[in-house]
């Protein structure tokens, strides 16, 4: 049982119309409610995440001082490792209870892109964690492109609109473990509530208890889905740029009852971000007399270095 609708993106992609549309409302719907969804039929296979998961673990059970040679705080921790505690919700003072790693772009030399992405930092002790990382990335890339197609066309622009934007963007692949918990936590939790800052976020890993997602009337539901599914939600540059149709549900991922305390968690998130150069700039077709333009004009890089000032990775 789930309390976030499921989709199958093999309807997207079927040759029925009827099949496409069915897929087009389900997520545009779930998006314009819950903000949330789980979606069957995606580009990772079972060996890739099985792959990608063994890599991870075996990264963060390497002693503390190796994982820190790592970190690359003067890049605002955008490639490579960021310790324990680092990281805060907005407007929250205490870290949350997490160390993760970020894998970035990497751009074909023919690509002819101008933007200047960080280079990936590559773990020496583990000869495939690199290589499986940016496989992973590639189908995450592939499957929220289509599921962007899907949303372009439910808010009525050109199907191809984010195609641009998406490839080649700034996203980021996101391995996080949550290790056990040793003493009383007083106010830190595994993840501060928070909305996510990219376009879609698409989650490998909540067939593993802890997600909440935060219905509008303010209840926190529990966002579990099947092993085969990606959560996948909207971030809030998509809800800026789309003028709060489409919706940047606020989420958590609350501590184990005690007697689970000792337990990891890990979970992948990979954040679809555009190009730097995008602008969110309320879309005219989100725009009418009932909802007028909510957001000032703003490009998704200069949004992206506000919100990592105020999650705590980047000194002003
Ligand atoms: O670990 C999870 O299940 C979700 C993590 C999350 O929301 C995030 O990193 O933005
Ligand atoms: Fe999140």
């Amino acid at each position: 049982m789930t309390n976030i609708p499921s989709v199958d993106l093999a309807d997207f992609l079927s040759d029925d119309p009827s099949r496409k549309q069915k897929f087009i409302n389900e997520i545009g719907n779930a998006y314009e409610e819950i903000g949330f969804v789980a979606l069957k039929n995606h580009f990772l296979s079972d060996e890739l995440v099985d792959n990608l998961y063994g890599e991870v673990e075996k990264f963060f059970q390497l002693p503390t001082e190796t994982k820190k040679g790592y970190e690359r705080e003067e890049i605002g921790g955008q490639r490579g490792y960021v310790s324990f505690g680092k990281e805060h919700a907005k407007g929250k003072k205490e870290g949350d209870l997490k160390e993760f790693w970020h894998f970035g772009q990497e751009v074909a030399p023919d690509a002819n892109i101008e933007e200047d992405y960080p280079e990936n930092v590559i773990v020496k002790e583990l000869p495939d964690f690199n290589k499986t990382g940016m496989e992973a990335y590639r189908m995450l890339e592939k499957t929220g492109i289509y599921v962007l197609r899907a949303l372009a066309l439910h808010i009525g622009i050109d199907e191809h609109y984010f195609d641009h934007w998406a490839s080649n963007g700034n996203s980021i692949l996101r391995p996080i473990h949550y290790p056990p918990i040793t003493s009383e936590p007083d106010n830190a939790v595994r993840a501060g509530a928070h909305g996510d800052i990219n376009l879609i976020t698409l989650l490998m890993g909540a067939s593993a208890p802890g997600l909440q997602v935060q219905r509008r009337d303010g209840e926190w539901l529990d966002a579990i889905a099947q092993e085969d599914e990606l959560v996948i939600n909207v971030g809030d540059m998509l809800q800026r740029h789309t003028n709060n149709k489409l919706r940047s549900t606020i989420h958590r991922v609350v501590n184990p009852p005690r007697e689970l305390w000792h337990t990891s968690r890990y979970s992948i998130p990979f954040f679809l971000h555009p190009r730097s150069d995008m602008k969110l700039n309320c879309l005219d077709e989100c725009i009418d007399e009932n909802n007028p333009k909510q957001y000032d004009n703003i490009t998704a890089g200069e949004f992206l270095h506000q919100r990592l000032v105020e999650i705590g990775l980047i000194k002003k």
